[in-house]
């Protein structure tokens, strides 16, 4: 099937590779030369495992291209939105200008059998507004609301092999021929076995964050039981292990520590409180302010417990920060509760050292105010407290002897509760963690 993506960043990219590799002939558009000409090259233009081999099997096939120009999407059947929804500046709701841009440029090319996918994640009623733009128009063409469910890190699989697929369609017989179609991309996944969900568009776009409003929420949850762990002295590791022994409960996504940043998560959760204001059933996300707030307390507790072991100061202190990306294996530094930290300790006084083994011309971008160092040891050299903020492996597996001949003195902080405390203490180290005595 002739597919375009339109949008290709983190989803879209892999969205389109994955699609190729599934046996459809797929153009990439995106308004940025950059992004497109390193794809053009099967370049991956960021940090994704997995991603740059399906670049090249797909390049291999001659099945993917990517182009800035929006012209060529025509004689494609199917059309996937995967533009950004960032949060407005200044607002919790999404800014849904790429969609709306994305949109306009899919209807000036499209066939009157055309079916129109948004994947990007939308506040509830989107999806109704543009399929009503396609009537008005008197276009013949359907909207379907597929959302997106990969997660960073493992897009690729994800994308492949997905937990389950959703769709959102119009009533009658337009509905029946873009299920259809959409059944003929994911025929693969189908045919595996991928859980279907079809549906209506508001429930589609509700699903999606639905679902990030949950894992948001099972994260501030564990953070709050951290709070309460730290107040009695007991672990908070223990107590998420044992509590997720309940298969109704269950063990993933309770880690607690510094809390969940990125792309998703964060901006998400605030524009569905946004749309539920719009709504009229604020009340009914009310949580979500406290699932936020508790997040971001805990930032704040990262600082505090530095400024501890440092005997109450941070102000000129050296501080080592492990980790500039929202997760490990990505470099994805969009609220990353890692440069969070690093920004409010230099703000503070503190001289901040940040590294990472993928983010670092991403954070610099961003913070340029920051110094990098391209290793742990080069960016723990004279430091006064190390924090690991991002869990990659290779900060999981540092060797405390080793790390303890650089710095000037041995003080760590666990943000993400990954490192064994017995090991740290017995090499002379003061060690901290959110949520563990
Ligand atoms: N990143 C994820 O893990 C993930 C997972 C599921 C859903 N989502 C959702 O998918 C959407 C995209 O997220 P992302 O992380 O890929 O964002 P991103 O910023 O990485 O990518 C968006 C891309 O769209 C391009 N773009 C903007 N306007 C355009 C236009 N008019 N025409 C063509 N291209 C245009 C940008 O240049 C950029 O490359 C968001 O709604 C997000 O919430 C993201
Ligand atoms: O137990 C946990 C799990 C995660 N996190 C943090 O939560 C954030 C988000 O992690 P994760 O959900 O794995 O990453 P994303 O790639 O942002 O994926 C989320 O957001 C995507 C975009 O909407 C969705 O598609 C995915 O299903 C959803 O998991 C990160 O900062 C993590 O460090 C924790 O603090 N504790």
């Amino acid at each position: 099937m002739r597919i375009s993506v339109i949008g290709c960043g983190y989803l879209g990219a892999v969205h389109a590779a994955a699609m190729a590799q599934l046996g459809h002939d797929v153009v990439g558009v995106d308004v940025d030369p950059a992004k497109v000409d390193a794809l053009s090259h099967a370049r991956a233009p960021f940090f994704e495992p997995g991603l740059p081999e399906l670049l090249r099997e797909a390049a291999d096939t001659g099945r993917l291209r990517f182009t800035t120009d929006m012209g060529e999407i025509a004689g494609a059947q199917v059309h996937f939105i995967c533009v950004g929804t960032p949060q407005k500046r200044g607002e919790f709701g999404a800014d849904l200008a790429y969609v709306d841009a994305a949109f306009d440029g899919v209807m000036a090319h499209l066939g009157p059998d055309g079916v129109v996918v948004g994947k990007s994640t939308v506040p509830v009623g989107t999806a109704e507004r543009l399929a009503q733009r396609l009537t008005d128009a008197g276009s013949t063409a359907t909207l379907v609301w597929n959302p997106e469910f990969l997660r960073e890190g493992f897009a690729v699989q994800d994308t492949l092999h997905p937990d389950r697929l959703v769709y959102g369609v119009p009533a009658g017989e337009a509905g029946e021929r873009a299920k259809a179609a959409l059944d003929e991309v994911y025929a693969t996944p189908l045919s595996e076995g991928t859980p279907l969900v079809v549906t209506d568009y508001a429930t589609a776009q509700l699903v999606k964050v639905a679902a990030n409003s949950f894992l948001a929420t099972k994260i501030s949850f564990i953070n709050a039981m951290a709070e309460l762990c730290e107040a009695t002295g007991a672990d908070v590791t223990s107590l998420a292990d044992a509590i997720g022994h309940d298969a109704r409960i269950g063990r993933r996504f309770l880690n607690a520590g510094l809390g969940f940043g990125g792309g998703c998560l964060p901006k998400d959760i605030r524009a569905f409180m946004a749309r539920a204001g719009e709504l009229g059933v604020d009340q009914a996300l009310s949580f979500l302010r406290e699932v936020d707030s508790i997040n971001m307390r805990r930032r704040v507790r990262m600082v505090d417990l530095a400024r501890e072991v440092c005997d109450g100061s941070i102000v000129g202190r050296r501080v080592a920060v492990l980790g500039a990306s929202f997760k490990p294996d990505s470099d994805d530094v969009r609220d990353s509760p890692a440069l969070s930290v690093a920004a409010q300790m230099q703000l503070q006084g503190a001289r901040v050292v940040v590294t990472d083994p993928q983010a670092i011309d991403n954070a610099r971008a961003k913070w340029p105010d920051l110094s990098f160092a391209e290793t742990a040891e080069e960016a723990a050299t004279d430091a006064d407290v190390v924090l690991l903020a991002t869990e990659w492996t290779e900060y999981r597996e540092l060797n405390p002897e080793k790390l303890a001949t650089v710095v000037r003195s041995r003080n760590i902080v666990d943000g993400r509760n990954v490192l064994d405390p017995a090991t740290w203490r017995a090499a002379g180290w003061t060690y901290r963690a959110l949520g563990r005595p």
